[in-house]
């Protein structure tokens, strides 16, 4: 179907928000008023760069307190419609949102509200245009989109139909079912937008927290069907008030609302999208850095062996049973010390992964590599961070796509005894402000991920929010994150958990070989033996070590922290009988201590 968005979605000037939501691939916009009135264009003008962006004008917005007025403010309102029904002539634009009327003037009358909508409507059938008449959530007396529709449908008139908002009905826990009585040419529109679920005033609710589709807790795709069901054929269109898009820069965030546009239209049968190829496990993480030696040092105190060097680039390999991690000194290495640049993801079919994530508007990588080296497959995250779709080993064999680690050499190596990691637990992304709701969603849509419920972790400056995307048998874990501080390098941590079937082991052997832990303070210890009772000595050991517990309803979580270089650190993590969490209860400590050390 057609896509389009509200200029109000979006940050900017009118021309960089037409210019951003073009690039973004939508067909259209819908005019806010205010941006038309900030822009130093003429509707002319306005009119010809949408048309030379490939945009229609789909919605002049919004139109307000029209309805149900005494005769002398009518009369006042239909001269102002006048004007702007002249103006949208002059824009383009055929389909007028008139917003149910807030003001104190609105009679409680619909008899009254549809006589003067149609009145309106002969009004716009002069200019060629049509009203679509939307029932806000917090309409004085029409706040719901069935009795919106009870006035359009007794006004009776060509040029007068409904605009429904996914929003104001959700809000309200309206039945969308009934959206289906509507004859699909009388809904003139269909706004659309998610939210996240919260006990607040509507309005507020509506003008600070809307977000895209996917991205909240309101069952937009269910009402979508709703609406084609009842014969709508116009365009998707996307109506966000939000803080946070408000401030975040316009390019990025039309691309996250487009995709929210198709991963919809696939959830709703309205399009084909190449099937999502679930990752298996993570091959490996890649660290940049411009000096190999903090992280290598940190790397071998952990146990890691460093076996193999890329054949063409100053990339070294290091392993310690299926956990592997790149050190890449190359051209990638960034200024601010060591971050995690790439995450290597094994997938059953890495073309495929990499189709949909195209389809998906993720920028393919340029695979930059040397002419003998295997083909990867790489898309970009929103952070940046680069993810290469890796062939399995069991997909290898098959005369199917080379394998990575053939581009490595091996290099004689001491045979370091390890310290019992045996592959990479999970991985924590602290994601830039603006883009954890755009993160959670490219995670979902582009990698199949299933997306856990966000949790609130006390940080001592501030809120760390985080929300965990995993594969269904946990070999795939990503905990992405968005911290307080926007401007404080420490705010973009990034951390890499290896798991150990004994945390105390390892730990132990890590600090034996000169790695530093994280130490706990003995507050807390003495918190966990109040909550639950442990075998003699083991929280000694527990205190000695820096390690935190945690317990779910279906295993425990034992885990500790090393150090940090760069923006990256790493936990060793131990999980027995199906944990199934990340220690969230743990982390304000850890975050505290964090902030000690520092
Ligand atoms: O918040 C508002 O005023 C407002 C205006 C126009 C809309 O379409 C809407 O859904 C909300
Ligand atoms: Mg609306």
């Amino acid at each position: 179907m057609r896509t389009s968005i509200a200029t109000v979605s979006l940050s900017g000037s009118l021309t960089e928000k037409l210019a951003a939501a073009s690039r973004a691939g939508f067909d259209g916009v819908e005019i806010f008023e205010n941006d038309l009135l900030a822009s130093p264009l003429t509707p002319e003008d306005i009119r010809a760069r949408c048309a030379d962006l490939g945009l229609s004008i789909d919605l002049y917005q919004p139109m307000r307190d029209i309805e149900a007025v005494p005769p002398e403010e009518f009369a006042r309102n239909l001269r102002r419609a006048r004007h702007k029904f002249e103006l949208m002539g002059r824009l383009g634009a055929d389909t007028v949102l008139v917003c149910s009327s807030v003001s104190p003037l609105a009679e409680d009358h619909d008899a009254l509200a549809a006589a003067q909508l149609r009145q309106l409507a002969d009004l716009a059938q002069d200019f060629g245009i049509r009203v679509a008449y939307e029932a806000l959530a917090w309409g004085r007396h029409v706040n719901t989109y069935d009795h919106a529709w009870r006035i359009v449908e007794a006004a009776d008139h060509p040029a007068l139909g409904t605009c429904l908002d996914s929003f104001h009905i959700l809000a309200r826990g309206s039945d969308p079912k009934g959206i289906e009585d509507i004859p699909g040419e009388k809904i003139f529109f269909l706004q659309l937008a998610d939210a996240p679920l919260m006990a607040m005033d509507v309005l507020q609710w509506s003008r600070h927290y809307r977000c895209f589709p996917g991205q909240g807790g309101l069952d937009v795709t269910g009402l979508v069907r709703h609406v084609i069901a009842a014969g709508y054929q116009g365009p998707l269109s996307l109506e966000i008030f939000n803080d946070v898009f408000r401030q975040a820069e316009a390019g990025p965030t039309a691309v996250d609302a487009h995709r929210s546009l198709l991963v919809l239209q696939e959830a709703a049968g309205l399009a084909a999208l190449p099937e999502p190829v679930v990752p298996t496990g993570a091959a490996f993480v890649e660290l940049v850095t411009a000096d190999a030696e903090p992280a290598s040092a940190l790397l071998g105190a952990l146990g890691f062996a460093r076996v193999a060097r890329h054949r063409s680039k100053p990339v070294d390999l290091w392993q310690q049973g299926e956990a592997r991690v790149l050190v890449n000194t190359g051209p990638a290495a960034r200024r601010d010390g060591t971050s995690l640049a790439a995450v290597g993801l094994e997938s059953p079919d890495p073309s495929g992964a990499a189709r949909r994530a195209e389809a998906l508007l993720a920028p393919v990588l340029p695979r930059r590599l040397a002419p003998e080296d295997a083909l990867l497959d790489a898309v970009a995250a929103p952070d940046g961070t680069e993810l290469f779709f890796v062939a399995t080993q069991d997909a290898a064999q098959r005369p199917a796509p080379p394998h990575w680690r053939a581009d490595f050499v091996d290099v004689p190596h001491q045979d370091a005894a390890p310290h019992g990691v045996t592959r990479i637990d999970h991985l924590a992304l602290t994601q830039p402000w603006h883009e954890f709701d755009e993160a959670v969603l490219f995670h979902r849509s582009v990698l199949g991920l299933h997306a856990q419920d966000s949790v609130d972790v006390a940080d001592p400056y501030g809120l760390h929010r985080s929300r965990a995307v995993t594969n269904a048998d946990g070999s795939v874990r990503i905990a992405l994150g968005v911290g307080p501080a926007p401007t404080e390098d420490g705010a973009r941590a990034q951390h890499i958990a290896l798991a150990t079937d004994d945390v105390v082991a390892t730990a132990r052997a890590f600090r034996d070989a000169g790695g530093r832990l994280l130490a706990v303070p003995a507050n807390y210890y003495d918190d966990l033996a109040a909550r639950h009772e442990f075998p003699d000595g083991e929280l000694e050991t527990y205190r000695e070590l820096g390690i935190l517990y945690d317990r779910d309803a279906y295993g425990e979580f034992r885990h500790c922290y090393t150090h940090t270089v760069g923006r990256v650190f790493f936990e060793l993590a131990q999980r027995d009988g199906g944990y199934r969490g990340y220690g969230a209860q743990n982390a304000p400590v850890r975050l505290a201590a964090q902030h000690a050390v520092r």
